[in-house]
């Protein structure tokens, strides 16, 4: 597969990130206790990144996911998206959900991907038409406007499952291990077509996963979060790795350098 340059800048007026997560703690409150899922974790996306959060089990990963699409608030610091403080969910951030199966069989692609529109009355039934149809076009299934979902293969009900979410234009589309439930073989094929997806529409992305190979391959950019409570151990570029550098000698070493940051404080000393 082709190098992936992505054009993570600023934006040129302003300098402002496409999201911007500042020191932000989230809690979850029940009447028993409190459970701290994060603490003080800082990052920011630029547009165009393909943004990953790495991190062990309960690290807080979907928590902060959850956070960036409005549905929990900080207790602590702030989440600003193209410098707009984020105060709850709307429609520039989507969260492309899990099971690209889920898809209603019985709307064709293109009432698939008008469905959302038309739910948020966002927009009419003739402009959401059109926008389904540009988007579409875009994504490359315009010769599937009219077919059903279960004649589909895996990746390209992906690609119908994310232009439902671009049909909205977002400003970041969130993805929460998306491919977890997969076996290997399809895992690899829908990270391939993801890429291939960027590649053609340079959507910003911002992706959760727990496997280090994974991060390497989606991402550009790479947060590694200590265990619970998720606090940010580092963060790693990846531009240079590509589904063909996978058992090079640098994501080989990659995979070493995030191993060590991310458990090395975990050994016994
Ligand atoms: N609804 C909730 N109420 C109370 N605690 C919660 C709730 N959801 C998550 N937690 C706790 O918050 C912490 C962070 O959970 P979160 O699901 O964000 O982690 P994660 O890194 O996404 O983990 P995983 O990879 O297993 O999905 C964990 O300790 C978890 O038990």
């Amino acid at each position: 597969m082709a190098r992936r340059q992505a054009s993570t800048t600023p934006h040129p007026q302003t300098g402002t990130p496409r999201l911007a997560v500042d020191g932000v703690t989230l809690e979850y409150r029940t009447p028993r206790q409190v459970v701290k899922a994060t603490q003080r974790v800082s990052f920011d996306v630029q547009e165009g990144d393909r943004y990953v959060l790495l991190g062990p089990s309960g690290c807080g990963k979907s928590t902060l996911l959850k956070a960036v699409a409005g549905f929990l608030s900080p207790v602590e610091g702030e989440i600003r998206l193209d410098g707009q403080r984020v105060a709850g969910p709307g429609p520039d951030r989507v969260v492309v959900f899990q099971e690209f199966d889920q898809l209603p069989p019985w709307k064709t692609v293109k009432q698939n991907v008008m469905f959302p529109l038309l739910a948020s009355r966002t927009l009419g039934r003739r402009e959401a038409e059109q926008r389904a149809l540009a988007t579409l076009e875009k994504v490359g299934l315009t010769a599937f406007a009219d077919a059903y979902p279960h004649t589909l293969s895996g990746g390209m009900k992906q690609r119908v499952a994310i232009a439902r979410a671009l049909a909205m234009q977002p400003r970041i589309l969130l993805m929460d291990e998306p491919f977890a439930a997969l076996d290997a073989l399809t895992r690899r094929k829908m990270q391939e077509e993801l890429l291939a997806l960027w590649e053609e529409v340079r959507f910003t992305l911002l992706f959760v996963t727990h496997s280090i190979e994974e991060a390497q391959i989606v991402g550009n950019r790479v947060l590694l979060l200590s265990p619970h409570p998720g606090r940010v151990r580092a963060e790693l570029g990846c531009e240079t790795d590509s589904l063909t550098s996978l058992g090079s000698a640098a994501t080989k070493a990659r995979t070493r350098q995030i191993h060590r940051l991310l458990f090395e404080h975990e050994r016994p000393s």
